[in-house]
């Protein structure tokens, strides 16, 4: 990465305001998944034991610009203690004379977070006098929400201009990941996309085509394809209006010598439930008023076999509706193939993709699982992202 690190600067004695995203799921007041939390610790340590004095800033949910009591940051500071076996301080607030003071407090070493800087309006809109504010607090930016890094808001893109800015381990990680990936893939490379945000995926789409040479689709995306193919999808998920679209893609893979996977058969139901009647046909058999809700047995042992025989593997997007236990067979089995395929690099995103694999418990078997959703596919995408954009260059 051209982007300087916390490895390139110096540390001890030093404020430092480091932005992570501990954007996770809560219920009841408690983190239901830390695993943004675990992610973040090789920096936060990092900068411990290089003797900075460290404060943490991130958002928590969408509570746009006003203080939403469920959403401030507490529970989170009490887990990231137990992680750390250290004391973390609590401020109430994101800048301003109390921060400060807390600030003032701080010993090399001491770790502070920050209340959700989405409790004020202007973290969403990037105001510069806001990114002042948080930059007032410092000496030196660490930009480690990758999860973060495609929004261009105060504390992950404004502060930036205001204090040396670098990124931390963990943005480091992804992007050396992600980018290597991409720019020198290891072949066979092979993408799978699912999923249900047909929007957000098909530009995706259009960029994998030029580095891939196995694309696979499945998820609620492939039912564009398989109506573009000349087939009826009865009730299934389909984005009339990206028909040729998909159509085009086709047509390109072909030109590019890419291989286009798309499911040959599916398990369809006559209701989305758990209690909905199933039954298993081939793409061409789709009836009119059922829906296909997950990929069929044929297809997930081709998709297993191009998985088994693929270098590296990019997965974003579930197969079915892995949420309930009858349309979970195709994303369990893709999530399998990953799993057992030992030459295979994988790289796992997206919030739904990590959770299946969480669920099957097979987290640990693969090579990289993204903590950034939206993030990973804007950066695949080839967008530029902001919060690394900010970043000082090496
Ligand atoms: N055939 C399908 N029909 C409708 N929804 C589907 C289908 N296959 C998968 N899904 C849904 O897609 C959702 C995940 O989509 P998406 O948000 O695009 O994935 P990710 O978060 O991994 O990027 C899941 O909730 C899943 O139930
Ligand atoms: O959870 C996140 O994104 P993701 O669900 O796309 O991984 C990030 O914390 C960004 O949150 P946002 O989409 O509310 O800006």
């Amino acid at each position: 990465m051209n982007k300087k690190s916390v490895k390139d600067v110096e540390l001890k004695g030093k404020r430092v305001f480091c932005r992570v995203d501990f954007n996770v799921p809560m219920k009841d007041g408690q983190v239901t998944d830390e695993t943004r939390i675990r992610a973040a610790l090789p920096t936060i340590e990092y900068l411990t034991n290089q003797g900075a004095k460290v404060i943490l800033a991130s958002h928590l949910g969408r509570p746009k610009g006003s203080v939403v009591e469920e959403l401030r940051l507490t529970p989170v500071a009490k887990r990231l203690s137990e992680l750390l076996g250290k004391e973390v301080k609590k401020a109430d607030e994101a800048y301003g004379d109390s921060v400060k003071a807390m600030v003032d407090t701080l010993s090399e070493g001491d770790v502070l977070l920050l209340e959700n800087v989405r409790f004020y309006p202007g973290e969403e809109k990037n105001d510069s006098e806001l990114a002042k504010a948080f930059a007032e607090l410092a000496d030196v930016y660490v930009n480690d929400a990758f999860g973060a890094a495609h929004r261009a808001h105060a504390s992950t893109e404004g502060i930036a201009h205001h204090l040396p800015a670098v990124s931390g381990l963990l943005m480091e990680k992804e992007l050396d990941v992600l980018g290597k990936a991409l720019s020198n893939p290891e072949r066979p490379f092979t993408a799978i996309i699912g999923g249900a945000k047909v929007k957000d995926k098909i530009g995706v789409i259009e960029n994998l085509l030029e580095k891939v040479d196995n694309l696979i689709i499945g998820g609620g995306l492939a039912y564009t394809f398989v109506k573009a193919q000349g087939h009826e999808v009865g009730k299934s998920l389909l984005e009339e209006d990206k028909i040729e679209l998909a159509k085009s893609f086709m047509e390109k893979a072909k030109e590019k010598g890419v291989n286009f996977y798309m499911p040959v058969d599916v398990v369809v139901a006559d209701d989305f439930s758990e209690e909905a009647n199933i039954k298993t046909v081939a793409i061409e058999e789709i009836p009119s008023d059922w829906e296909a809700l997950d990929i069929g047995p044929k297809t997930r042992e081709i998709y297993s076999d191009v998985i088994q025989n693929s270098k590296l593997v990019i997965w974003n997007g579930p197969m079915g509706v892995f949420e309930l236990k009858k349309f979970a067979g195709g994303t369990r089995a893709v999530a399998e193939a990953l799993a057992e395929a030992n030459d295979t690099y994988s790289v796992i995103g997206g919030g739904d993709s990590a959770a299946a694999v969480e669920k099957f418990h097979l987290a640990d078997r693969m090579s990289h699982i993204s903590t950034g959703g939206g993030a990973s596919l804007e950066f695949m995408e080839g967008k530029a992202l902001p919060g690394v954009v900010a970043l000082n260059d090496k």
